[in-house]
């Protein structure tokens, strides 16, 4: 909370155009959603502004400082400002590198919302836009020993361009061939927990005695690689990504028999004789939830492992023709200094250039009207068409590579 800078106190008094491309000073843009004024930037820092988040409370006449959620984006030297839905602002960066050039900060969305009552306190959330979707997360769970990580590793081998496996953090200590940052995030449980609270995981459970959780970034990253990400996760965290924004299949992966199950347990050797036991008492609940709780939409019986894996491969689709190439993975675009910003329904006119207009110059296209996801992880499904000129008026689109 404070005093309101002059600017703010004088772009008040003049009055916003609704939220839309509002008033900037130095590098700063307020956008009004209600009795609120949003004041993205003004940190001025040369050569690049800071990107700090402010709420002007007009009823009250208070500024506070929100919980600002999400992976912020890096200073940038201006940027414009477009209210959507009266509950996210579009931020355009100026100056910006292709894969950094749209962002949203989140104001009150569902996930701003429930975050709201969650911490009790002002919370906003920013979300990366990039181009493209990408194909649903896999989510695989079952107990432990029963075949999830031999699947998987068989999946990654044979369509390594297809999929990219959403790397954990854990609490537990590596096992023998176990690699930091490819098999998990090995790390200390206070600094696991630091950032929970900072919102940085799509979902965390306490499984055997460790703590584990899938990152937003863990399962983002891959989708940026243009690949299918594969989750391996016990069944609490397979409830809260169902519960969450993330589309997901779910697949539960049982055992032939609890004999059995004990058998490749010990036959792995990578457990004390204490760890297998607390292993195979939570196994018999693990299986009863994974059975009856509806969250799975399939469930594969790992007897014969080959069969299991055919059977696998089904579910994803894989028993056709199949490209093994990744996704193009698209890029954004490079917006210069000069921007004309004017929105039509859900698309935003980008005019790059002389802001004169009546002048000849390139014009972008940015479609919004197939967005998905958004904070905690990116926002995916941005579109972008370049109008070679002014001059040849809207019909010359074409779709940028
Ligand atoms: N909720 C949740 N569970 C996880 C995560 N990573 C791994 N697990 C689960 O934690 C359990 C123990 O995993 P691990 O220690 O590797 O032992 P393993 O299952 O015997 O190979 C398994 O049920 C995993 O599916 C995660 O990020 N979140
Ligand atoms: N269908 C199967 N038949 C026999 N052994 C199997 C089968 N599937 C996996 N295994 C073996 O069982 C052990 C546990 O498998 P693993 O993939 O580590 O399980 P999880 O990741 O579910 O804990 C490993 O030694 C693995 O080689």
């Amino acid at each position: 909370m404070g005093e309101a800078p002059a600017f703010i106190i004088d772009d008040l008094q003049t009055g916003f155009l609704n939220g839309f491309d509002l008033k900037s000073q130095g590098c700063a843009t307020a956008t009004v959603i209600g009795n609120k004024a949003y004041l993205i930037g003004g940190v001025n820092d040369e050569p690049t502004l800071s990107l700090g988040v402010h709420i002007f409370d007009q009823t009250r006449g208070e500024l506070v400082s929100p919980l600002v959620l999400g992976t912020k984006p890096t200073p940038c030297k201006g940027h414009s400002a477009v209210l959507l839905n009266e509950d996210r602002i579009l931020m355009i960066k100026r100056g910006s590198v292709p894969d950094d050039c749209i962002w949203f900060l989140e104001v009150d969305t569902q996930f701003v919302r429930e975050q709201r009552k969650i911490l009790g306190t002002e919370v906003v959330a920013w979300s990366k836009g990039v181009r493209g979707n990408a194909d649903k997360p896999v989510v695989i769970s079952g107990p432990s020993g029963v075949g999830k990580g031999t699947l998987i590793s068989m999946l990654m081998k044979e369509f390594p361009s297809m999929f990219g496996f959403s790397v954990s953090h854990t609490t537990r200590a590596p096992r023998g061939m176990e690699k930091d940052g490819v098999h998990y995030h090995f790390t200390e449980r206070s600094a696991m927990e630091r950032e929970i609270e900072d919102g940085k995981f799509l979902e965390f459970a306490a499984v055997h005695g460790n703590l584990y959780g899938t990152s937003v970034e863990a399962v983002e990253v891959v989708a940026d690689a243009g690949k299918r990400c594969i989750l391996d996760i016990d069944v609490q965290g397979a409830r809260s990504v169902k519960a969450s924004s993330l589309d997901a299949m779910f697949i539960f992966v049982c055992p032939p028999s609890m004999e059995e199950l004990e058998k490749r347990l010990r036959a792995r050797g990578t457990e004390t004789e204490e760890q297998v036991q607390k292993r195979l008492r939570n196994a018999q609940t693990e299986i009863e939830q994974g059975k009856s709780s509806g969250i799975f939409d399939h469930i594969l019986y790992n007897d014969n492992l080959e069969e299991c894996y055919e059977s696998l491969k089904k579910l994803l689709g894989l028993d056709g023709n199949i490209t093994t190439s990744p996704k193009a993975s698209p890029k954004g675009v490079e917006f210069p200094m000069d921007l004309a910003i004017s929105k039509i329904d859900q698309k935003i006119i980008i005019k790059c250039g002389s802001p004169d207009l009546k002048t000849t110059s390139n014009l972008i296209v940015l479609d919004l009207s197939s967005l998905k996801g958004g904070a905690p992880g990116r926002t995916r499904g941005l579109d972008f068409y370049a109008i070679e000129s002014f001059s040849n008026g809207l019909n010359g689109f074409n779709q940028l590579s």
